[in-house]
């Protein structure tokens, strides 16, 4: 592929890393619903403000001097009935789609990250914990429950049914209404005591000494089994305890700057508070003639509901706090950017790999790989060595695209891997790593997971060359377990499977870490074997004397750099730094090694 050919690749590619869509963006599909579930709420709440209102009526024209109107008394009596028929008709309406929206809403939710996680880079799963993912897509998609199906219907009958009530009381006598706001005006001002400096300050410690709490317990139970077998029990645990010591005292500090604004508030919305209030001022206007005796009722009876908004302010801040925080790590997720998809793939020109001039760092600040030039050619074996740290998973994870180079590019075929497609991609090159990964499904789905629709003997024929078939014979169900569920494999067992799969797939080219891969000598005869055959491309971390041996070759990788590649004979003829590391990795083997070299040449052995 030519430079404007590999310019051209990378401008069909369609790459996306905006930060993740507002929540109002990932509601705007839904608004329409949203909207009627809080309209049906609205409707709901007035209305069942009706059989209250009819009380009040009823009660005022009964303590009322002169005749009764029976009339009134009807009418009053209908509408308050029809209001609470409406009220139950209404909410239970609004309750039904704000589940219903909350299900739809929480599916789009999870089909989207799902999307966005089956697009981003694979090796961006590695630096992360697995729970943290599932948190997100579980948890943190879950608390949208409440902000969805609850919050709407809870702050509509909050807000709603005392300004109603408010309106109406107005009617009956403007002066007791402003007196009867009396305790609300109160607690509202004691908020701002709250929310001081100070306040905030202790509220951010809070937050830090939990999250210290929680991430001693986290290293502690991870790092049980190594705490134990080293007696360190009691430093871990003395990790926790001061955790534990720091959190009490912030909380205490928290809870006395706290309380006396937040008692303060309790006592100005608490009812006995509120009907003395109602009770005072309602006593001097009757006393003074400015008001009707009867009239004192409906004060007395919705006074108290006039103090739910502050009330509902508290409990739905703490929801919507919850609310916003899941949505900011769901949205981050979302940001996440994507590999680039070309948005039409190019067809590869054979299986040659080619890593032109590649660069490639974690971060910014520290490049790992620096200016790598390797070609492998089809039909041969690379093997990569190195010291530890020296680059090689992070070289040979470019293969299957764990990651794109952050300069220089990898061509298969001559096609840079970013106008591949991916899904061309993982027909042609498969991997054994070390982490290796087997899903909670069968046996049988996990081996042909590359290959859906291959028949049972091919599965099973894919198993015996890996050297499990037998120990898949001893599980409950056979090939049909399912492993995790009925069934745990070893760690060794579980890369003879992921070997059986990539023998399945029988890609064309093949990357794989043999430090695990080969995790018994039959097993890594057979494999080596079955993978010698036909015109495969393979790159290996090779850490054995065999494949060093039978690579066609090495590269020597230090320090993210090829400071050495050729033959193994010829390398080690040189003696130069191949030959020098393996030395110090391995007296006897080099010897073994200059033995092999030896014969393979035709000399006389030693
Ligand atoms: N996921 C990652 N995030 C950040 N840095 C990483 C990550 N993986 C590896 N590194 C760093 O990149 C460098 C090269 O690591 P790499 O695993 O590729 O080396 P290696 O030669 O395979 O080592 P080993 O033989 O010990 O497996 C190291 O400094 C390592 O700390």
């Amino acid at each position: 592929m030519t430079t404007t050919e590999l310019a051209e690749a990378r401008q069909t590619t369609t790459t996306d890393a905006k930060p993740g869509p507002g929540l109002a963006k990932l509601l705007r599909p839904h608004l329409w619903t949203f909207a009627a579930v809080v309209l049906f709420q609205i409707v709901g709440a007035v209305a069942g403000l009706a059989p209250l209102l009819a009380v009040v009526e009823l009660g005022r024209t009964f303590l009322s001097p002169g005749p009764v109107d029976p009339g009134h008394v009807w009418f009053t009596v209908t509408v308050g009935a029809i209001g609470l028929f409406v009220r139950l008709l209404f909410t239970a309406a609004s309750s039904g789609i704000g589940h219903l929206l909350d299900d739809r809403v929480q599916l789009a939710f999870r089909r989207r990250l799902a999307e966005r996680l089956g697009r981003v880079p694979i090796g961006w799963f590695s630096q992360r914990r697995t729970g943290e993912l599932a948190k997100v897509v579980g948890d943190d998609v879950g608390a949208m429950h409440p902000f969805i199906a609850h919050s709407p219907g809870e702050l509509v009958a909050a807000f709603v049914v005392p300004l109603v009530s408010l309106v109406y009381l107005f009617t009956v006598d403007w002066r007791l209404t402003l007196i009867t706001l009396i305790p609300v005006v109160l607690a509202i001002a004691l908020v701002p005591l709250m929310m001081t400096p100070a306040r905030l300050r202790e509220q951010k410690d809070f937050d830090s000494a939990m999250g210290r709490i929680s991430s001693s317990v986290v290293e502690f139970v991870q790092g049980i089994a190594v705490v134990k077998a080293f007696n360190g029990s009691g430093r871990a645990h003395r990790k926790f305890v001061t955790a534990v010591d720091g959190f009490v005292d912030i909380f205490y500090r928290m809870v006395r700057g706290l309380s006396r604004p937040a008692a303060g508030m309790q006592l100005a919305l608490s009812p006995p508070f509120v009907l003395v209030v109602v009770l005072t001022g309602g006593t001097a206007l009757i006393t003074n003639g400015a008001m009707a005796a009867a009239d004192l009722l409906p004060f007395l009876l919705l006074g108290l509901g006039l103090t739910a908004p502050v009330a509902a302010l508290g409990h739905g801040f703490d929801e919507l706090q919850a609310a916003r925080r899941a949505v900011g790590r769901i949205r981050d997720v979302l940001g996440v950017p994507s590999l680039p998809e070309p948005t039409q793939p190019v067809a590869p020109r054979g299986h040659r790999v080619e890593l032109r001039d590649v660069r490639f760092g974690y971060s910014d600040d520290q490049e790992v790989l620096r200016g790598i030039d390797l070609v492998l050619e089809p039909g041969t074996v690379t093997a990569i060595v190195g010291p530890s740290g020296s680059g090689k998973s992070t070289l040979v994870q470019l293969l299957p695209r764990f990651f794109d180079p952050t300069h220089g590019a990898v061509l298969l075929g001559g096609v840079d891997l970013r106008g591949l497609g991916s899904q061309r991609l993982y027909r042609t090159v498969s991997f054994v790593f070390q982490d290796v990964r087997l899903l909670r499904a069968s046996v049988a789905d996990n081996i042909a997971l590359a290959v859906p629709h291959a028949d049972r003997a091919d599965v099973e024929r894919a198993a015996r060359l890996a050297n499990v078939h037998d120990r898949i014979l001893e599980l409950p169900r056979g090939y049909d377990t399912v492993i995790g569920d009925e069934a745990g494999l070893s760690g060794g067992e579980a890369q003879r499977i992921a070997i059986a799969r990539a023998l399945l797939a029988d890609t064309p080219v093949l990357v794989l870490d043999e430090a695990t891969a080969f995790a018994d000598p039959q097993t890594e005869q057979a494999v080596r074997n079955t993978l010698a055959e036909g015109e495969r491309t393979m790159l290996v971390i090779a850490h054995r004397l065999e494949t060093i041996v039978d690579a066609d070759t090495v590269v020597l990788l230090e320090n993210g750099s090829i400071v050495e590649r050729g033959a193994p004979s010829e390398l080690l003829r040189r003696e130069g730094k191949f030959a020098a590391f393996w030395q110090s990795r391995s007296p006897v083997l080099a010897d073994e090694l200059e033995d092999h070299s030896a014969v393979m040449r035709g000399d006389e052995p030693r």
